[in-house]
C-alpha cells in the first residue's frame, strides 16, 4: 500500500497525521427472527471481518471544523458516516480540534459489506487512540450504535455473533475451516438499499435463531464449520427482487462454485474454497463476464495486528 497515495492532501499540510485500514464483513449467517415494534428486525448474525479494506487519513488543522473527501465525491458530504462519527465524538467530549478526513474507498458501497459503519467505528477508534480522549468502550459502543446497527461490531471485529437489531456484540473465538480459506466475493452492478431489503421480507422469511446458533457451535469445535451451514433469511428477498443477482449467482454456480450465499443485504454474493486452484477458474469467470470480484480472506484485526484465519 502507498500511503501518499492514500493522502494527498497530507502532503500540503504541516498539520500532525494518523493513517488507518477500515476492513469490510460478511455474514456467515444472518437470522431475522420478526419485527419489532421500533421497525427494526431481530436479527442473530454471525459476521466475519475481511481483508478487503478502505483507507482513512486524518490530519490535524487550526479550525474549528471537519472536513472530508472522497474518492468516491458523491460520498464527499457532511452526511459520511466518517463526519458524523467524528462529529458525535467532538460533541459528547466539547472537543474545538478541527480535523481533515480523507476517505479512499475500495470497499463497494451499498453493498452489503457493511463499508460505510467499518469508517464510522475505524473513525472512532483511531480518534479514540491518537488523541488519547477520556472515553470508554462503553461510551463509543453507544456512538456507534447510535450510528448504525451494523458499526458496533467493528469496533472489535473478528467473528462475532451480533444480536437484537445487530448492535449486542458476542466475540467468538473459532477454528476457521481450512476448507474455507479464500473468499470470493462477486459483486454485481447495482447498488441495494437495507432499508428496502428488510421492509420487502415476508413472515415466512423469519426463523427462530437456529441457523446462527448451530453455526456458532460448529465454529467452536473441531468438526467446524461447513458450507452448508452458512444462511442468509434476506437472500430469498434479493433474488426474487434483483434479477441481476440472480443471475450472478447462477453464474458462479456454472462457473463451478460449491454454492453461494448473499451476504448481509447484497448485492454481493460468495462462496468459499480450500485452495486458490479452485477459487481461479470462478474468479476468472465472473471477471471475465464483467463483475467486480474480490479474492479475499477472514482476518481477525485487534490490535492493529492483522491475523489470519
Ligand atoms: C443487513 C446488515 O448489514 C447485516 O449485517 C445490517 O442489519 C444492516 O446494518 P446497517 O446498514 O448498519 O443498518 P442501519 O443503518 O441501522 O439501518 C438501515 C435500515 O435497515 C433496516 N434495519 C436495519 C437493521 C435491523 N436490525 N433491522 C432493520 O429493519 C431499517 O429499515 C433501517 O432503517
Ligand atoms: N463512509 C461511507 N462509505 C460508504 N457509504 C456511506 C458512507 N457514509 C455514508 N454512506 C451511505 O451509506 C449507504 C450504505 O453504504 P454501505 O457501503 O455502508 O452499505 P452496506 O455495505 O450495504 O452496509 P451494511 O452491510 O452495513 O448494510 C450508502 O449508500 C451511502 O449513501
Amino acid at each position: 500500500m502507498n500511503q501518499s497515495q492514500d493522502c494527498p492532501q497530507q502532503q500540503a499540510t504541516s498539520g500532525k497525521v494518523c493513517f488507518v485500514q477500515s476492513y469490510a464483513k460478511i455474514n456467515l449467517t444472518l437470522d431475522v427472527l420478526g419485527k419489532r415494534a421500533d421497525g427494526y428486525h431481530e436479527l442473530a448474525t454471525i459476521m466475519q471481518t475481511i481483508d478487503l479494506y478502505d483507507t482513512l487519513c486524518f490530519t490535524t488543522t487550526n479550525e474549528d471544523r471537519i472536513s472530508m473527501s472522497c474518492n468516491r465525491t458523491e460520498l464527499s458530504n457532511d452526511n459520511n458516516l466518517v463526519v458524523r462519527a467524528a462529529q458525535a465524538l467532538r460533541q459528547k467530549l466539547g472537543l474545538r480540534q478541527g480535523l481533515t478526513i480523507e476517505l479512499n474507498k475500495r470497499v463497494p458501497v451499498a453493498a452489503g459489506l457493511g463499508g460505510g459503519s467499518s469508517n464510522a467505528a475505524a473513525t472512532l477508534l483511531a480518534l479514540q487512540r491518537w488523541w488519547q480522549l477520556p472515553v470508554s468502550m462503553q461510551e463509543l459502543w453507544e456512538i456507534a450504535a447510535s450510528l448504525g446497527s451494523d458499526v458496533p461490531f467493528f469496533l472489535t471485529g473478528g467473528l462475532a455473533l451480533c444480536e437484537g437489531r445487530g448492535e449486542r456484540i458476542t466475540p467468538l473465538a473459532a477454528h476457521w475451516p481450512a476448507a474455507m480459506r479464500w473468499l470470493l466475493l462477486v459483486k454485481p452492478a447495482i447498488g441495494v438499499s437495507t432499508a428496502t431489503v428488510f421492509r420487502n421480507l415476508t413472515s415466512s422469511d423469519y426463523t427462530n435463531g437456529a441457523w446462527s446458533r448451530a453455526i456458532e457451535v460448529a465454529l467452536q469445535t473441531q468438526s467446524g464449520l461447513q458450507a452448508s451451514d452458512l444462511y442468509n433469511s434476506l437472500e430469498r428477498g434479493v433474488l426474487a427482487q434483483y434479477p441481476e443477482v440472480a443471475q450472478a449467482r447462477q453464474e458462479m454456480l456454472d462457473a463451478g462454485a460449491p454454492y453461494v450465499r448473499l451476504s448481509g443485504s447484497g448485492p454481493t454474493l460468495f462462496s468459499t474454497f480450500a485452495t486458490l486452484t479452485e477459487a481461479a477458474p470462478v474468479q476468472q469467470a465472473l471477471h471475465t463476464q464483467g463483475y467486480e470480484v474480490y479474492l479475499t480472506r477472514a482476518i481477525n484485526p485487534a490490535n492493529n495486528d492483522i491475523t489470519y484465519f
